[in-house]
């Protein structure tokens, strides 16, 4: 299959395209007259102006981002200055073409603004509560992975699709572009279609729309760009072409194979009804790679829902089935970056994101590692060369293989000190691999070759963290290794969780559950006690999670004193409401252990302190009380089961009632019988 891979579009807004010129950070730093050098590196903390609004022959969002790379003394000018010197930077290294280009452009855009008059007002600026569903809302505001991933499906690796806008905003925006297209007709204006492959369809952008999308941009889908598609400038995006595509049999039909001109595509189903148009997807690719074959698991095929978003790299080739039936409005946004665009110039090698470059890589690898060298000499030229973000992929070859000797082995040529900086070297560079948990095999080998050495701590802890924060479970013989390495350092907990602190790791909660865990596993409880005393100390406070391993554990070793002391610890100290399991767990082995008096107390102790207990505790509850003969206790807990609702199992019932009639307890046998018959049972 062939691509189209000139596919331009009449972008009117060029980024600071140093073009021939060379590198944006080199050529600003050309740009810099003797006195006003640019900076070589933006000055993140600088918050710049905005420039929304003003007419500007590029992007508002371009003069925000190069502000940051202004020389300091000019940071404290008026905008208007720092406006005017910029513009003159960016002018200058404009060429001639693309200048006159920008020029004409911004003069037809100008005669529709001024003659169009917009349907729907609101659709111009900006109403986040308005235009999007409650939940994409939340997830934005919240601003984290596991926020949009839990609105997010992601059909095929770098494919995000999520509801996105209200029904009324799209019926809005297709009137409005309905209400575009009449006033072309009616006064026979000549307008830009989007883009070379389609003769229909409208460039938002051009009227009036652009503000408005810039925010879209900015507000909304920048920082979800950051977090899944970093590796193509989607934390850096600054500038859009924002259109609509229409499909049917007297429109556009089908769209073909190809790459969009921008870094992170977003494309919504505005409606209205149709059959067909499915996108297709197979594989992201470089320009190098982008007519390649297609690897099976890069298929996916997608049928458009109105209001529902696809966002997926511009590289991401696909195409659009022919819209066989209806009509089919689809808004685009391409969105940019050109930062990305300027590094791209001086890179060969695009396998953080390209599948082409990938697979080149991963073979070359397995060639050298399996024809050359071993995998340990490989993983030790890899460390050498600090190319730490290859060890994921050398490392697949030993899952591979399966039995080599540990390949971090090597590190024990290594002083101390400096295995420890490699090693954190190695976890800070897996940080930005997605995804998160390809390093798996690399920090298992690494916390097997740690905990296994000399002085396995702070550093074991470290690295166990980061595999946990990847969301990687460790090789199931690490509990034990972790467990014996632990044992052995005879350093207090507080001590060995603040040596941590002394290499550049806050002990978090999730990696000490873990190590609580690992020693109940293996009937180290009180060392694991010790763990979620000292954890405070260290700054890490135990959660539901830390008590319920070890609880648990009490229980099965049926210690049912500690664990009710560390229940009450748990809800009076820590003050953290069980989980309905651990009270479960707890009340059913008090009575294995037949201290149901205990057990009625646990429950008391609970509901005085302002927990729920559960339907199912009660039960175990009077069940127990019926195995001890606590006919009387029996009918007490009955009684304050009833009064939250809850009806014991008929079985039960009766035994309650034929109990207190044979302990001769009448009066409290007629009170149980008149609640149940009261409660309609
Ligand atoms: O029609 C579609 O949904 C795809 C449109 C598209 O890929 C584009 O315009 O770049
Ligand atoms: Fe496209």
């Amino acid at each position: 299959m062939s691509l189209d891979v000139s596919r331009k579009d009449a972008q009117p807004v060029t980024p600071p395209s140093a073009g021939q010129n060379g590198n944006g950070v080199a050529v600003l730093q050309n740009m810099a007259t003797t006195q006003h050098r640019l900076r070589l590196h933006p000055n993140t903390e600088h918050k710049p102006e905005s420039y929304d609004g003003l007419q500007l022959d590029f992007n508002p969002l371009l003069f925000s981002s190069l502000e940051r790379y202004l020389p300091p003394p000019m940071l404290s000018l008026s905008r208007d200055s720092k406006l005017h010197y910029m513009r003159d930077i960016i002018l200058r290294y404009s060429p001639e073409g693309e200048r006159n280009r920008v020029q004409r452009h911004r003069e037809y855009r100008q005669r529709i603004i001024t003659h169009y008059q917009p349907l729907h007002r609101e659709l111009y600026t900006m109403h986040a509560s308005n235009f999007f569903v409650p939940s994409f809302l939340k997830a934005i505001n919240e601003n984290k992975e596991e926020s949009f991933r839990s609105i997010m499906a992601e059909p095929s690796p770098g494919v995000f699709t999520f509801e996105m806008f209200q029904p009324r905003f799209c019926e809005l925006l297709l009137s409005e572009v309905e209400n575009f297209e009449k006033w072309v007709h009616e006064t026979k204006f000549r307008i830009m279609r989007p883009n070379t492959m389609n003769k229909f369809g409208a460039v938002l952008d051009d009227f009036g729309l652009e503000t408005m999308l810039d925010k879209l941009v900015e507000d909304f889908i920048r920082p979800i760009a950051k977090v899944f598609f970093q590796d193509v400038g989607g934390s850096t995006l600054d500038s859009h072409h924002g259109f609509v595509v229409e499909y049917g049999i007297d429109r556009d039909v089908e769209l073909g194979f190809h790459v969009d001109d921008s870094e992170v595509t977003l494309n919504v189903c505005l409606g209205k009804q149709f059959s067909g148009g499915e996108l297709f997807f197979r594989g992201v690719r470089c320009d190098k790679h982008v007519n390649t074959d297609t690897q099976s698991d890069e298929v996916l095929d997608y049928s458009h829902v109105p209001g529902r978003a696809v966002l997926h790299r511009g590289r991401h080739r696909h195409g659009a089935r022919a819209t066989t039936s209806g009509h089919r409005v689809n808004l685009l946004l391409w969105c940019r970056s050109s930062v990305f665009r300027e590094l791209r110039k001086y890179q060969k090698d695009f396998s953080t994101w390209c599948g082409e470059c990938q697979r080149e890589k991963k073979s070359s690898l397995i060639h050298s590692v399996s024809s050359l060298h071993s995998v340990e000499e490989t993983v030790r030229a890899a460390v050498e060369a600090k190319s730490y973000k290859q060890l994921p992929d050398i490392l697949l070859v030993v899952e591979k293989s399966g039995h080599t000797p540990n390949p971090f082995s090597f590190l024990s040529t290594y002083p101390l000190k400096l295995r420890t900086q490699i090693i954190d070297e190695i976890l800070h560079s897996f940080r930005s691999i997605r995804p998160r948990s390809h390093p798996h095999i690399a920090y298992d080998l690494l916390l097997s070759y740690t905990l296994q050495n000399p002085n396995p701590l702070p550093v074991s802890l470290a690295i166990l963290q980061c595999t946990l924060r990847a969301g990687c479970s460790p090789a199931p013989q690490i509990r034990l290794l972790l467990s014996s390495a632990w044992l052995n350092c005879s350093v207090s907990v507080s001590r060995s969780l603040l040596e941590m602190q002394d290499i550049g790791y806050c002990p978090d909660s999730v990696m000490c559950n873990y190590l609580i865990s690992s020693l109940c596993a293996v009937d180290r409880l009180e060392d694991a006690v010790k763990v979620l005393k000292g954890m405070s100390a260290a700054g890490c406070i135990p959660n539901l999670d830390s008590y319920a391993s070890l609880i648990t554990a009490m229980c099965s070793f049926r210690r049912t004193a500690d664990a009710v002391e560390l229940m009450k610890q748990m809800v009076n100290k820590a003050r953290l409401s069980p989980r309905q399991g651990m009270v479960v767990k707890l009340v059913a082995t008090l009575r294995a252990n037949k201290e149901i008096w205990k057990a009625v107390e646990m429950i008391e102790f609970l509901e005085r302190e302002g927990n729920l207990v559960g339907f199912e505790s009660y039960q175990f509850v009077v069940e127990g009380c019926l195995e001890c003969r606590e006919y009387v206790l029996a009918g007490k807990v009955v009684m304050a089961m009833t009064d939250k609702g809850f009806i014991p199992y008929i079985k039960v019932r009766q035994k309650v009632v034929e109990g207190l009639v044979y302990a001769n307890e009448l009066k409290l046998a007629s009170l149980v019988r008149e609640r149940f018959s009261d409660m309609g049972s």
